[in-house]
């Protein structure tokens, strides 16, 4: 069997991934539509350590390696057999997350991130949509929010910038994967336009 397509949705808080994400796995009837840090039960469960702590409880390298395990998790108890199973999985965020929020946002440890990529996980999405759009109106969104977890988002507009440029360094950098969308639009606008993307059928 073909293996299955991997796509990613990433971007600043509040810029519509897990909305786009969804719309499209509802499109699609053999979609597995995930979402990192969690996606398998041990990964949640690091989820839940590394988020919804106390801010300063972990260290900036200790934090990357928690999202990195997380992430091993994921890749081989939910990513990977589904895409071996011929399914399109569709996934909230994934290893550029890491490149921009622990790479740069707590001092440089690109180098690092990309070393522990390339040694523990090493796989990248076959297509990455980055949903763009300026952070004071994505945080507006953010701050609505019912039960909206906040421990990255306390962090502000400043963060908000410094990973908005991030994530369009990267669709510079990994331009063969990366597709940038202008999240500023009613949601069906973004999902129309993902679908042309993908060439899917009205
Ligand atoms: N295009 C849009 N226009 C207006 N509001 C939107 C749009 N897309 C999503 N929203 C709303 O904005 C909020 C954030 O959306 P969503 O959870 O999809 O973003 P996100 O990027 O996944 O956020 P986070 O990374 O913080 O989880 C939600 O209340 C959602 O209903
Ligand atoms: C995968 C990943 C995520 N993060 C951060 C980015 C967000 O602020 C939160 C996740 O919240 P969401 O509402 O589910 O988007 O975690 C990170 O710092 N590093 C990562 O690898």
């Amino acid at each position: 069997m073909a293996p299955g397509r991997f796509i990613t949705f990433e971007g600043i808080d509040g810029s519509g991934k897990s909305t786009q994400a969804r719309l499209l796995a509802e499109r699609l009837p053999d979609a597995l539509l995930t979402r990192e840090p969690g996606g398998s039960a041990g990964a949640e469960e690091i989820r839940a350590l590394v988020l919804n702590g106390d801010p300063g409880r972990w260290s900036a390298e200790t934090e990357l390696l928690l999202f990195t395990a997380a992430r091993r998790d994921h890749l081989e108890k939910t990513i990977e057999p589904a895409l071996a199973a011929g399914r399109t999985v569709i996934c909230d965020r994934f290893a550029d997350s890491t490149r921009v929020y622990q790479g740069a946002t707590r001092g440089d440890l690109r180098a690092t991130v990309d070393k522990l990529h390339a040694l523990t996980i090493g796989r990248e999405p076959d297509l990455t949509f980055i949903i763009d759009m300026d952070p004071e109106t994505a945080l507006a969104r953010g701050v609505a929010r019912p039960g909206a977890e906040r421990r990255f988002e306390d962090f502000g507009l400043a963060l908000q910038e410094t990973v908005r440029h991030g994530f369009l360094s990267l669709a510079r950098q990994f331009s063969e994967r990366c597709i940038v969308i202008d999240g500023d639009r009613p949601a069906e606008a973004v999902a129309a336009e993902i679908a042309a993307r993908l060439e899917l059928a009205d």
